[in-house]
């Protein structure tokens, strides 16, 4: 044979070879494929008695998550509109089903559930950032909230014109947490407490990108693109500030300087019966309004007691013989880090939006603190922090019209049935709480998108469903930072009316929200602030 002629017979048997290949390829994808259909026929049967808007072929309704933020908000919340008497909404991201869910009844059933407590495949994008970080416990610690309530008084009494209130509040809420959470005193912080909070606002942009856009969802894809390597640097300086603090506490530990318990409030603890018009709800987080919740128990010290810091009990734990590692401690670092700071960011910047643009009810909470602190400068206590009960019905207020964890997802293991239809909802669903929606019924609360506090008025609050109001979530998974945050925004909040009123050139109407994870306006927080009488004196 021919050398051509052997080269002949060697192509046409790779041919041959190359043809046999699709033959069985084509065959094997289709079956795959209608295998991989039956084994998922009880999700799509189930899935098509449930509404929603119609999808495409393969890639459902991907298109609704098209363009920028606040039109992805703007979009998903104007598509669900049809489905608000049902208050189930069945949406497809390519395969994955989504059933966004906001009657406060069928809220109940996912988060009161010991069952359905795991986060949903979503969440997987937080990983590289936060590993499997969950907040254990923390504390208290008034007289820090009051010291960084002031130091950012001070540094906004150089705004004159419109500014963005948020930038100040991220960084306010950052150092409060080095402090109160890390246990890093003021004098050892140097300028990454900023760069870290604005940080973890790109982080959320490229999140949510992933979340919304289909072709960025698969690991493959996303690490070839520019977010990938943006993501890279925006976590070594978030994780730069989290082992920075970690080894500096370690190295306090090692020198025997620790632990340090912080002192949380100098004076002799008030407790709560000794006092003529606070009770034992006042250890709620929505005292005034009589909320009750699962973190009300043997909590009568709330700021009152000296604590360990939070990152101090870990070391300590790691120390005294309970098993957790370096990478353990980083994770609940970097989570309670992120957690703990851009939700009280996103509130406290609403609530100044809120009195700037709401000024009869700015002066109203004006004159209760004039009430509680006359004309004294002095640090708020815990008492004051209860009297504050207007001030506390515009933050629930706040919240419940602008939550800052718009969603809160869950992947069901088990079908759920829902009380408000019968309707089920299959296993392997993603599940989402639509708080925005769930907050603005009109059932529950009577002209649901006027902000009014009154709302919150104890009487209103006691014939509500306990589950029509959560910004924290509520349940076994609930926020357990949710006592922490109040404290907290109680005394930044009163301490900066003290010193300012709020205006804005700008009406509810005209802000645009976005939910890049946390929700915000998406033309920043504009306001203005006026020094007030008492302070342009002092
Ligand atoms: C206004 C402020 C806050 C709001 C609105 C808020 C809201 C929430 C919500 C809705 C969840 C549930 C999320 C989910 O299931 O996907 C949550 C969880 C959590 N929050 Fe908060 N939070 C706030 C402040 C804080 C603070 C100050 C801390 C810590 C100091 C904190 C620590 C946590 C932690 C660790 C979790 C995770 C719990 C878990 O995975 O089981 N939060 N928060």
């Amino acid at each position: 044979m021919s050398y051509t002629a052997a080269e002949n017979v060697v192509q046409n048997s790779t041919w041959a070879a190359t043809n046999m290949f699709y033959m069985l390829l084509v065959p094997a994808l289709v079956l795959w494929y209608a295998y991989w259909r039956m084994s998922r026929r009880h999700l799509y049967e189930l899935a098509d008695k449930l509404n929603g808007p119609p999808g495409l072929p393969l890639i459902g309704n991907a298109l609704e998550f098209t363009g920028g933020s606040a039109d992805i908000f703007k979009n998903v919340v104007n598509k669900s509109a049809p489905f608000d008497k049902e208050a189930v909404v069945r949406l497809w991201i390519g395969s994955r089903l989504l059933v966004f869910l906001y009657d406060p009844r069928d809220v109940e059933v996912i988060l009161s559930s010991h069952v359905h407590i795991d986060k949903a495949e979503e969440y997987r994008f937080f990983k590289p950032w936060l590993g499997n970080g969950l907040l254990i416990s923390t504390g208290y610690f008034i007289d820090l909230f009051n010291a960084n309530s002031r130091a950012v008084v001070d540094k906004l009494k150089k705004e004159a014109g419109d500014f963005d209130c948020h930038d100040y509040m991220s960084e306010c809420t950052v150092e409060i947490l080095l402090e109160t959470a890390m246990g890093v005193s003021k004098s050892t912080q140097d300028q990454s407490g900023f760069e870290y909070a604005m940080a973890v606002m790109k982080m959320c942009d490229i999140l949510h990108l992933r979340h919304t856009k289909i072709w960025m969802r698969p690991d493959m894809l996303f690490n070839w693109t520019k977010h990938f390597k943006n993501q890279g640097k925006l976590l070594d300086i978030i994780h730069g500030l989290t082992k920075k603090v970690i080894k500096r506490k370690k190295e306090e530990f090692k020198n025997g300087k620790v632990p340090s318990f912080v002192e949380t409030e100098s004076k002799e603890p008030e407790t709560t019966t000794n006092t003529t018009n606070t009770s034992v709800e006042g250890l709620s987080f929505g005292q005034s309004a009589g909320l009750k919740d699962d973190l009300d128990v043997d909590d009568t010290d709330v700021g009152q007691k000296k604590r360990l810091a939070f990152l101090d009990l870990l070391l300590e734990s790691s120390q005294s013989g309970v098993v957790i590692t370096d990478e353990e401690i980083k994770e609940q670092v970097d989570t309670i880090m992120f957690e703990g700071h851009d939700t009280t960011a996103a509130g406290s910047s609403f609530f100044l939006s809120m009195m700037g643009v709401h000024q009869h009810i700015q002066d109203k909470v004006i004159e209760e603190l004039d009430q509680i602190f006359g004309d004294s400068d002095r640090p708020a206590t815990f008492q004051d922090t209860l009297e504050m009960k207007y001030l506390e019905r515009c933050l629930m207020e706040t919240l419940r019209l602008y939550p800052p964890v718009p969603i809160i997802a869950r992947e069901i293991k088990q079908d759920v049935t829902l009380p408000s239809s019968g309707k089920k909802v299959p296993a392997g669903t993603t599940v989402v709480v639509a708080t925005y929606k769930l907050h603005r019924r009109e059932d529950v609360y009577p002209n649901a998108n006027k902000f009014d506090p009154d709302n919150f008025l104890p009487e209103r609050s006691a014939n509500r469903h306990y589950y029509a109001f959560v910004p924290f979530s509520a349940g076994p998974r609930s926020c357990v930072g949710r006592k922490y945050a109040m404290l907290k925004l109680k005394i930044i909040l009163s301490t900066i009316l003290r010193s300012f009123r709020v205006q804005s050139d700008l009406k509810e109407s005209d802000f645009q929200l976005q939910a890049d994870i946390i929700l915000k306006r998406a033309e920043g927080f504009k306001v203005k602030l006026q020094p007030r009488k008492k302070f342009a004196k002092a």
